[in-house]
């Protein structure tokens, strides 16, 4: 796997997540589910970027930046951790610019933090391999370990646990994601999961995987939107790999042979309705 951390830019997308699969198999005595899921990254997301400075700062803008706060935001909590854990004295002045809905199953605010990570890694000169940021992010999120490696990965455990899989498994392959502009706690949909246990992932190539996989936090996510069903079934008619919800929603990703593919199941989707929101790109 190329080294994620070297690179010279003072940017970094932090890319969105799809939950190819996610099975919940347990609640555990803490709280947190244990879950079997598959990690896919698209090439698209929000975009950090830093300029030198003596205080950590965050400026937020884009199409998402309403609402959020810029003094508890998941960017500056992953930039105090990586400071304080390597002894950083120096600022930095970040931006991010927020492309991801907020809530929305596809990372978000873990992929920032994910990103910010790896940033300032590299703007502060530090020699962290992905694994050491991996461990640093466990606290911020379950999602934020798979958002550092950003590649194609099967999550164990409350999703930190990572086998990375083969890197062209993905390759050539599109997806659509669309969401229906609802913000969706994370916390509500795992507690209205039913707590039945449908059984592991299944084995093979990651397309078999997916396939043959669920996502079982989809029936909670419907029950409280709705309008899911609708999302779902604009997908199914473009005729995809699959389509199905990420994470706990409330975005919903169809899978394409190629991005034209998706491109035009976009284009569909747009004519249909002005209330949603879209991002189609390849895999990384
Ligand atoms: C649904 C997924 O996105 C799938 O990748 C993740 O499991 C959730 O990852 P996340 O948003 O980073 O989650 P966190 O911010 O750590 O947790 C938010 C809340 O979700 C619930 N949670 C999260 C992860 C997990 N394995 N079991 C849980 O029950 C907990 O109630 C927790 O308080
Ligand atoms: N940079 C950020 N971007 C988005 N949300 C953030 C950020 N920082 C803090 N948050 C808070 O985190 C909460 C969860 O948002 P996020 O977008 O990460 O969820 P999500 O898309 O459901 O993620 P996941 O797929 O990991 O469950 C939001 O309600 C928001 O208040």
């Amino acid at each position: 796997m190329p080294d994620l951390t070297l690179g010279m830019t003072n940017e970094e997308t932090a890319y969105a997540k799809i939950n190819l699969a996610l099975h919940v198999r347990e609640r555990r005595p803490d709280g947190y589910h244990r879950i079997e899921t598959i990690f896919a990254f698209l090439d698209q997301g929000d975009v950090i970027s830093v300029e030198p400075a003596d205080q950590l700062t965050l400026e937020i803008s884009g199409p998402f930046a309403k609402g959020l706060s810029s003094t508890d935001n998941l960017v500056l909590q992953a930039a105090r951790r990586l400071a304080e854990l390597s002894g950083v004295a120096q600022g930095a002045r970040l931006h991010l610019d927020k492309r991801l809905p907020v809530a929305s199953g596809i990372g978000g605010g873990s992929a920032d933090a994910a990103a910010t990570l790896r940033l300032l890694n590299r703007f502060w000169g530090l020699d962290h391999s992905l694994a050491a940021l991996a461990d640093i992010a466990k606290p911020l999120g379950a999602d934020v370990p798979a958002c550092v490696y950003s590649r194609t990965c099967r999550g164990t455990g409350i999703g930190q646990d990572l086998a990375i899989i083969a890197e062209n498994e993905l390759q050539g392959y599109a997806a659509l994601l669309i969401n229906p502009l609802v913000a969706v706690s994370t916390g509500d949909i795992f507690a209205a999961w039913d707590g039945i246990d449908r059984g592991p992932l299944g084995e093979g190539t990651v397309m078999a995987v997916a396939r043959s996989g669920r996502n079982d936090l989809q029936k909670p996510a419907v029950a409280l939107v709705p309008i899911l069903t609708d999302m779902l079934q604009m997908l199914d008619g473009s005729e995809p790999i699959m389509a199905q919800m990420s994470g706990s929603g409330a975005t919903c990703f169809a899978l394409y042979d190629t991005l034209a593919a998706a491109a035009e199941a976009e284009r569909h989707c747009r004519q249909a309705t002005d209330n949603i929101w879209t991002m189609k790109g390849e895999f990384r």
